[in-house]
C-alpha cells in the first residue's frame, strides 16, 4: 500500500489523470496513472479504459488502458469506521428549498406527468485541510461493501465516492444489474422493515428494467428483493442478472439502463426534464456512471466490462468539498422525511472528510 500511494502522489504532483478504486466487498486497489494530460472520450463502447460518465450529454471520459500505467496492491486491514449519530446544523434555507422541490415533484406525480422522479441537491462544506490519500484509505476501510474510487484530471476536477449502485457488469454475453431503491437508516439488517412506499418503489424499479432489456436479452432471472447495508444506511435490492442477445451491444445496454430510476425516475424522458427544469443545479457526473470499459479477461479471449452509478460522492475544488444526494420521490413521499433521508445521506462522505 505505501508504494501504491507515493505513486499515487506523484500522479498528483505532476499533475496527471488517474483513478484509484475497490469494487465491492474485495481487498484489491487499482490505480490506473495516465502516461500524459490529454482529455480522452468514449464514444462507441468500444473502447477500452476506465469511463467517467456524466448525468446527462455524451462527453463521457475516458482513461485509456494503453494510455496509463496499472498499479494494484492489497489493503492493509484497518477498522471500519464505525458508524455513529450526527448533528446536523443545516441551513434552513437549503432545507426549504428542497422540501419545496420534493413537493413539486409530489404535485407532478399528482397530475399524472410520472410515477417517480429522483430529485437531489448539492451541499458545500469547506474543507481546512485536505490529503486525498487519507481521504482514499479511510473510504475504503469504511465501505468495503461500496464501489470506492478517487478519480482525478486536470482538466475536469477530482471525484471520490462509495456507491452501492452497480449499472452493469459484462462478460461477454453474461450480464448483470440491480434494481435499487428504498432507504432507512440501519438498525440492522435483520430489523429491517420496510413500508409500502418503498417496496413498490423498488418493484416499479425492478419492473423498468425488465421491461426494456426484454429486447436486448435472451435469458433474464432475478432473485427476490433484500435489504442491502450501504455505510449507516439500508435499501432494497433485487439482482438481475442473464445473457444478452447476440444482436445486442453494450452501447444499447448501458444507454436503456442509465440514468437508473433510482437516480432518475419513471418514465425517464419526463423524470429527466423535470429534473433538469426544476433541480436549479448542474449535477455534472453525480448520477452518471464510472468503471471499467472493455477489459481484457485473463484468458485475453473476452472483454469484461464493470460500471457503477455515481452515488454517495463528491467532488473537490479550492479547499471545498461539493457534496451530491437525492431521493427518490413517489405519490407517498413526504418533504420532511426526505429532507431527512438527504441528510443521512449527505453523511456517507462527511465521515470520511
Ligand atoms: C439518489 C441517491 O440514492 C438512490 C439510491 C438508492 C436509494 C434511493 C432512495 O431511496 O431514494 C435513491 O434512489 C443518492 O444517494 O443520491
Amino acid at each position: 500500500m505505501i508504494d501504491f500511494f507515493i505513486k499515487v502522489k506523484q500522479q498528483e504532483s505532476q499533475n496527471l489523470p488517474f483513478v484509484l478504486y475497490k469494487k465491492p466487498d474485495n481487498i484489491k486497489v487499482v490505480g490506473y496513472f495516465q502516461k500524459n494530460d490529454h482529455l480522452y472520450f468514449a464514444e462507441n463502447f468500444e473502447e477500452a479504459g476506465f469511463v467517467f460518465a456524466p448525468f446527462v450529454g455524451s462527453q463521457m471520459i475516458l482513461i485509456p488502458f494503453e494510455q496509463s500505467v496499472k498499479w494494484s496492491a492489497l489493503i492493509t486491514s484497518g477498522e471500519e469506521t464505525p458508524d455513529s449519530e450526527f448533528t446536523q446544523l443545516e441551513n434552513k434555507q437549503s432545507q426549504e428549498h428542497f422540501e419545496s422541490l420534493v413537493q413539486k415533484g409530489i404535485d407532478a406525480i399528482g397530475e399524472g406527468v410520472f410515477k417517480k422522479v429522483v430529485v437531489s441537491r448539492k451541499e458545500t462544506i469547506d474543507l481546512a485541510n485536505f490529503d486525498l490519500v487519507s481521504v482514499f484509505e479511510k473510504l475504503i476501510q469504511s465501505y468495503p461493501n461500496a464501489f470506492c474510487y478517487c478519480w482525478f484530471h486536470p482538466k475536469i476536477g477530482l471525484w471520490m465516492g462509495a456507491t452501492p449502485e452497480r449499472l452493469l457488469k459484462a462478460d461477454d454475453k453474461k450480464f448483470s444489474t440491480m434494481a435499487l431503491a428504498g432507504t432507512q437508516k440501519s438498525q440492522g439488517l435483520a430489523e429491517a422493515i420496510w413500508e409500502k412506499k418503498e417496496m413498490e418503489e423498488q418493484q416499479f424499479v425492478t419492473d423498468f428494467i425488465l421491461n426494456n432489456l426484454k429486447d436486448l436479452t435472451s435469458e433474464v432471472a432475478i432473485s427476490s428483493p433484500y435489504a442491502l447495508k450501504a455505510g449507516a444506511l439500508l435499501h432494497i435490492k433485487t439482482d438481475i442478472e442473464g445473457v444478452l442477445s447476440d444482436n445486442s451491444n453494450l452501447k444499447q445496454v448501458i444507454s436503456v439502463l442509465h440514468p437508473t430510476p433510482a437516480v432518475c425516475g419513471l418514465p425517464k424522458q419526463e423524470a429527466k426534464d423535470f429534473i433538469l427544469e426544476n433541480e436549479g443545479y448542474d449535477r455534472e457526473y453525480y448520477t452518471g456512471f464510472l468503471g471499467e470499459l472493455n477489459k481484457e479477461a485473463f484468458n485475453k479471449e473476452t472483454l469484461k466490462s464493470d460500471l457503477y452509478v455515481n452515488l454517495r460522492c463528491m467532488k473537490i475544488k479550492d479547499k471545498q468539498a461539493h457534496l451530491y444526494m437525492g431521493c427518490g420521490i413517489t405519490k407517498d413521499s413526504n418533504p420532511g422525511k426526505e429532507w431527512k433521508e438527504s441528510v443521512n445521506k449527505s453523511m456517507t462522505m462527511k465521515r470520511v472528510l
